[in-house]
């Protein structure tokens, strides 16, 4: 059965996803990598064509992402989508939690659209709408403000057994 790994931007899925599919032998898909592969640069999506038609996609990427047998990543957002949300239901889910002050070194440099403007600001607000959502889908919650991704990978193969 898939891992998948929700939380909040920088919290660490795509580096500790990348990690853990490594040690479980299991192939990794990054639902953002998958975006811009397919469809270019995430803030481009957002620039020409809004959020609405980017969680539309990303819905598409996601829903084939979850039936394959990997270690999965999904975007920040992904969970906003009702369908996501139910087909997360039956699989084994770890939520990623960071703390504002952890996150915001974490952050720099990145091109992310929703806190472009706003910085660590805006990625509290976002947080707060969408810890709700990430709390009720979670088999496992892990902060990683101080935590090492080598530990993190030990805690979700501890868990899970580390087999995708
Ligand atoms: N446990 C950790 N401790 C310290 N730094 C970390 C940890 N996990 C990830 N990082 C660093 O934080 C940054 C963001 O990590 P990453 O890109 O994996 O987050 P993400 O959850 O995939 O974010 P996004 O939703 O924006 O894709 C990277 O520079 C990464 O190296
Ligand atoms: O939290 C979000 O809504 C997002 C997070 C990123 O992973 C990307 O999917 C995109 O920048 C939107
Ligand atoms: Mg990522």
């Amino acid at each position: 059965m898939p891992i998948v790994l929700i939380g909040p931007m920088g919290s660490g899925k795509s580096r500790v996803g990348h990690r853990l599919a490594a040690s479980a032998g299991a192939p990794f898909i990054d639902t953002d990598q998958r975006i811009v592969e397919r469809y270019g640069p995430i803030e481009e999506i957002f620039e020409r064509e809004g959020e609405e038609y980017f969680r539309i996609i990303e819905r598409e990427v996601v829903a084939e992402a979850l039936h394959e047998e990997a270690v999965i990543s999904l975007g920040g957002g992904a969970v906003l989508h009702p369908d996501t949300r139910a087909d997360l239901a039956d699989l084994q889910v770890v939520w990623l939690r960071v703390s504002p002050e952890a996150v915001a070194p974490r952050l720099a440099g990145g091109n992310r659209p929703l806190i472009a403007e706003g910085g660590i600001g805006a990625w509290t607000a976002i947080l707060e709408q969408r810890e709700p959502i990430y709390a009720e889908l979670a088999d496992l919650d892990i902060d990683t403000s101080r935590r090492s991704v080598a530990r993190i990978v030990d805690d979700i193969t501890g868990r899970f057994g580390g087999a995708a």
